[in-house]
């Protein structure tokens, strides 16, 4: 059984899944897919330095992602386009980590991505649960952990689905809002549930 775990930026999903890990979960994270192919040598960083030019390169040839990141949040059609050259190959590396991962036949293994329900990566998953939390506790949690503007993470959170559109779609909800061990606490329970649903 594959679970998808979504949510919006800086909701939480890194801190869950780490929870999910410590009950022995595996798990795979389409943000550290995305960046593997976008490293040199790979054919979606040539595409992106042809459209963009080297301003968006590092002195090294490696991606500048600051760089990127405010051309893509600040202009649709640049992020549509940036999404139509990563998430194809996001998608098949996915697949081959998920295998990866199954080959030991562990109760379920976890997806944990962002982008869950809007790149159409719920179609490889089972079920999707959401890690929740209002968005003024995302914007405070990604301001404190991150160098980027209030206006950054705005137009950040408006190229995500809504708060309520993502609830809407998840079959289970991590509410986050509240401690880490108030987390920790829906995450057994959750645990324990996932086991349950695998068992033949
Ligand atoms: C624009 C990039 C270079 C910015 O890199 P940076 O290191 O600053 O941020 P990072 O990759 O850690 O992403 C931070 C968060 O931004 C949000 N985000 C990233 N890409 C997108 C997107 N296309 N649409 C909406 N939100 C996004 C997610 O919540 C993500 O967790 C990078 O996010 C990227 O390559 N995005 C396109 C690939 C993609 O869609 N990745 C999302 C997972 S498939
Ligand atoms: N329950 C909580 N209470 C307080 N802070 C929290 C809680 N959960 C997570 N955080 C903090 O909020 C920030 C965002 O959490 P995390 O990095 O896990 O989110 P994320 O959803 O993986 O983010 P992104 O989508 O940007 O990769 C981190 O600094 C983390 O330590």
């Amino acid at each position: 059984m594959i679970i998808g775990l979504t949510g919006g930026i800086a909701s939480g999903k890194s801190t869950v899944v780490r929870a999910f890990e410590s009950l022995g979960v595996p798990w795979v994270d389409a943000d550290d897919v995305a960046r593997e192919v976008v490293q040199p040598g790979e054919p979606a960083l040539a595409s992106i330095a042809e459209r963009f030019g080297t301003a968006v390169l590092q002195e090294d040839g490696s991606l500048d992602r600051r760089k990127l990141r405010e051309i893509i949040f600040n202009d649709p059609k640049q992020r549509l386009w940036l999404e139509s050259v990563t998430h194809p190959q996001v998608r098949k590396r996915l697949l081959e980590h998920l295998e990866r991962l199954q080959a030991s036949q562990p109760a379920y293994v976890m997806l944990v991505s962002p982008l869950l329900f809007e790149s159409g990566q719920d179609a490889l998953v089972d079920r999707s649960v959401v890690v929740d939390v209002p968005e003024e506790i995302q914007l405070q949690r990604t301001l404190a952990r991150d160098d980027v503007s209030e206006s950054q993470v705005r137009a950040i959170l408006a190229a995500q689905l809504s708060r309520q559109e993502r609830l809407s779609r998840a079959d289970d909800v991590i509410d986050n809002s509240g401690s880490e061990t108030e987390m920790r606490e829906q995450v057994a329970q959750l645990d324990q549930r996932y086991r349950n649903l695998s068992r033949p």
